[in-house]
This record gives structure tokens, sequence and C-alpha cells, in this order.
């Protein structure tokens, strides 16, 4: 969750600093065996009997999961909703109560940051007495394995390019849930996965014959250096799943290094993560793993790419998965089926050149509405001044047909000076065009700042002139709202001037 530079709502503030309720309701609720009650008899007495609550305080608590999302309700009768039955169910295919009662773990974690930002990372990471850190590890082990069947299902279908034949090594494979996932797509592959002896312990794998269990401590050279003896060039795919995020920069190259020669020379190099740059909810796990590791930290996207390429693998691609994390695939060679989406990568760019956000949206998307050329005639000091305002500009059904011919854009937010913001987005567009979007085409936020006041007969600089949204007819507001940034108007004087502007992608 990110704030955007215009909030300045006391709801948001709100918002943020209550954050922790919704969990605090699901922690309780699931501690109490409330779903499961709801879901066996949604009789409001009969749950709160069931779970020891006491009366009233039973029943507020019910309604308050209602007012939550967590229940629905009708009369004196209770019933689960959606989430509740897909995630928060013991028996349910996707439950995910591991991962709620590890939670718990990670926020006395969170709540000792200072600690660490003041003593160092590392500073909390006691080593645990044996049944502490046994009784640890199997909680760990089930939160990783109930979060990874949503993420393996995504990452698989994500990679759906990959041979009928061949070895995947699973390097910091957990309980092994992503290979399981993988080998029911590809039933003729070979597996390994590897990871520290006492995991590997955990990670019942023993109905998998294609599977060989091979422990290894990837930050040991020599058990590195044996781990590719036995499978020296053998590993068509050596995966990486939330690991590399386990170690600093100096200490994942090493890892990289080391283990290289493990690929295949057609292989490739899959590295399945959180990165800092992909998301808000990713970029948040670098506190994450300063709370919870000895060197960790999280990677951007074109990092871990140049960290692959200093291991030989030059060649990358990246793909976004829908429940928020990220893979990079990276080989020696070209990759041959891998297309990953441009889009990500331009979002990325538009960041990288000073763009405050950038969202993509569907072209089929984007409204067109009478009024806003009206709003044009009908109040603006510009109109009939500028070449790229009205009546100049693009015509509303003009634009509206040209937006047929597209499947997908970028808006694009700035703020001032506006003549920054309309380089910035020439730029975006230049960069999209060079890496072969051949259509890519902006339309600028505000009135055109070439020139002071545009030349007659007509335009001074044709190659820079872009119409401003609003100019075509976009209700830019809706159109803003829809990406989930909230425009307002401009009304105190420290309020925040956004500009909007879109590219046209493919
Ligand atoms: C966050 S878990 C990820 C598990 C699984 N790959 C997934 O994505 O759910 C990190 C895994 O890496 C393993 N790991 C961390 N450091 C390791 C090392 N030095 N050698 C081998 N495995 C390691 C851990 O034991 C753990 O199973």
């Amino acid at each position: 969750m990110k704030i955007a530079p215009s909030e300045n709502s006391y709801l948001k503030f709100s918002q943020v600093v209550a954050g922790y309720r919704v969990f605090q309701l699901v922690r309780h609720a699931v501690r109490l065996g409330v779903f499961e009650a709801v879901g066996s008899d949604g009789n409001a007495a009969g749950i709160i009997k069931r779970t020891g609550m006491k009366e009233p305080e039973g029943k507020r608590f019910l309604d308050l999961l209602t007012a939550a999302g967590l229940l629905e309700r009708y009369a004196d009768h209770y019933y689960l909703s959606q989430f509740s039955r897909k995630f928060l169910l013991k028996d349910a295919p996707l439950s995910q109560l591991d991962v709620v009662n590890f939670e718990e773990v990670v926020m006395a974690k969170w709540a000792a940051l200072d600690t660490v930002l003041v003593e160092g990372q590392g500073a909390r990471q006691a080593e645990l007495p044996e049944a502490e850190y046994r009784e640890r590890l199997r909680l760990f082990q089930g939160a990783m394995h109930q979060a990874a069947v949503v993420r393996a299902d995504e990452l698989w279908t994500a990679l759906d390019f990959l041979p009928e034949h061949g070895t995947i090594i699973d390097v910091g494979s957990g309980d092994g849930t992503y290979l399981k996932a993988f080998l029911e797509r590809h039933p003729n592959w070979d597996a390994v996965a590897c990871d520290l002896a006492d995991v590997l312990t955990l990670s019942a794998l023993e109905g998998y014959p294609a599977v060989t269990t091979r422990p290894c401590n990837i930050l040991d050279a020599e058990e590195s250096a044996q781990l590719c003896a036995a499978w020296r060039g053998q590993a068509s795919v050596l995966l990486f799943s939330n690991v590399l995020h386990c170690y600093n920069a100096a200490e994942t190259a090493d890892i990289l290094g080391r283990l290289k020669d493990l690929v295949a020379s057609d292989g490739l190099v899959v590295v399945h993560d959180f990165f800092s740059d992909a998301n808000d909810f990713s970029a948040l796990y670098d506190g994450h793993m300063l709370a919870n590791t000895y060197s960790g930290r999280t990677y951007g996207i074109d990092e871990t790419k140049r960290l692959l390429d200093g291991a030989g693998f030059c060649h990358a691609s990246e793909y976004h998965l829908p429940s928020a994390s990220s893979v990079v695939v990276a080989s020696a060679r070209p990759l041959v089926g891998a297309v990953s989406d441009p889009l990500p990568l331009l979002q990325r760019e538009a960041l990288a050149l000073g763009l405050i956000d950038a969202k993509p949206l569907p072209a089929d998307s984007i409204r067109v509405e009478p009024w806003v050329k009206a709003k044009c005639r009908y109040g603006c000091g510009l109109y009939g001044r500028k070449w790229s305002c009205p009546p100049h500009s693009m015509d509303a059904g003009e634009f509206a047909e040209l937006l047929t011919s597209y499947r997908r854009a970028l808006l694009v937010v700035g703020q001032p000076p506006l003549r920054d913001f309309q380089e910035r987005l020439l730029e975006l567009e230049k960069r999209a065009f060079l890496q072969g979007m051949k259509k890519a085409l902006v339309f600028s936020g505000g009135p055109c700042v070439w020139c002071e006041s545009c030349p007659e007969p007509r335009c001074a600089f044709p190659e820079k002139r872009r119409p401003s949204l609003e100019s075509c007819g976009c209700d830019v507001f809706e159109l803003a709202a829809s990406c989930g940034i909230n425009l307002r108007p401009v009304k105190e004087k420290d309020d925040f001037v956004q500009y909007v502007g879109m590219l046209l992608v493919d």
C-alpha cells in the first residue's frame, strides 16, 4: 500500500494507522475457530457457544467480522464470505491458516524493527533453543507451503513455453510445493529439491520418484561445488524461488557464480521473488527482510538482471504474476518462446524518468465525453490559441476511433514544472518506440509548453506537439479514478498539482 503524493486526506491517515485492525480480526477469529463454526452452522447463539465467546461480546465480534466482509449476515444467521470460505477454513484447498498463524511471528519481528534500525540488521536474529527452532521451522514450512500452493500455480502458468523433457533444480525448495506443482504440468521432467538438511526432512517428497532430494548449503563453497559436480550442465531450469532475497548482493553474486555451472547450455535461471520496484506490495518486502534476516534484502528487477548477467545469463525477460510476486527468467542464449510483457518495463521506465505514477489500463476503458470539449470551448482562455488545443486538436470522434486500434495504454502522472512533464512523456514514447512498440503515442496533460504563444500559420514544433487527453474529449478525472488515482480540483495553496498523460502502447 502506497500513499499517493497528492493524498492528504485524514481518512487515508486513519486507514494507514489502523491498518492492523482487520488482521487482528482475522487472527482472533481463526484462533477461536469462528470460521469453522460458521461453516458448520451459522446460527449466532450456536457459534458463540461453540467458540467459547461471551455474550454480548461474541455477537459484537461476529458483527465486526461482518462489517469487515469476512462474514455475511442474514437475520440471526451468519455465513462465510467467499474470501473466508476460500482462505480461512482449515480444509479448504487454498487454506492460508498457517500463513495467518505464522504472521504472528512475523509481526513480533516487525515490532522490533526499531532495534534493527538502531543496532543493525541481524541484531534480533538470535539462535533459538532446539525445540523452539523446530517448532518455528514447522510453522514457517506450513506457511510457505500454503502460499506456494497459490503462487506456484501462477508461476508455472506464466512459464508456459518449457519443453517436454528436462531437469529442474529447485534451490531453496522448502517443502517442495513448487516442484510438485511443476511435475503435475511436466510429468516427463526430472527434479532435484535442494535445501538445508533440516528443511528437507520436512519436505514430504516421498511419493515423487522423479524428485531427488539433495541437502546443500548454497553459502558453502564446498557443498555447492559438490552439487555442481553431481548435476553439472544438467539443469534445464535452475529455480530460485524466494531465496535470493535471503542474502545481500555480494552473497547473491557468489551464489549465482557458484551454481551457474548447473545450468545446461540452453537452460534457464528462474528467479521468482518480490522485487522492490515491481509493485507497492513487493516494495514493502525489504522491511520484511530487515526484520527477519541477517543480511537479506529485496532487489530491483534490473538489478536482478544485472546479477544474472554477471553470472553469464545475459538474456532476460520478466513476468508479473496475479498475486504480486514476479519472475525474472534469464539464459546464456537468447530465450526461445519466452515473451515477456513490455508494459511493466515501461512502467518502471516512466518512474525512472521522474514521473510519479504509471498505471496500465485497457484502451477500451478510456471514455470520451461530449462535456469535456464543451469545457474547453467555454471557460478556457487557451481555446483556439494553441495548435494542440481545440478546435485544432484531435476531434473526439477521431480520438475514439484511434482508441479502437489499441489494446493497452499506460496512464502516467507527473508534477510541475509542466515542461519537464511533457519532456518526460516524449522520452517515454521514444523509448517505447525504440523497444519495438511501433504504435506508441503519448497524449499530454495541460497546454502545450514548447512556445510562449503559438506562431502563425502553423506549429513551430510539430515533432513535439501532442494534444492533451482532455483536449480530445477524454474524461481525465474518471480515467485517473479508474486507475486508483484520486484527482481533486486544486483549492488550497498547498494542494498538490498533478498532471495526467497517457501513452497508447499496443
Ligand atoms: C523463503 S523460503 C522459500 C521456499 C520456497 N522456495 C518458496 O518459494 O516458497 C527460503 C528457502 O531457502 C532456503 N535457504 C535459505 N538459505 C539457504 C542456503 N544457504 N542453502 C540452502 N537453502 C537455503 C530456506 O531453508 C528456505 O527453504
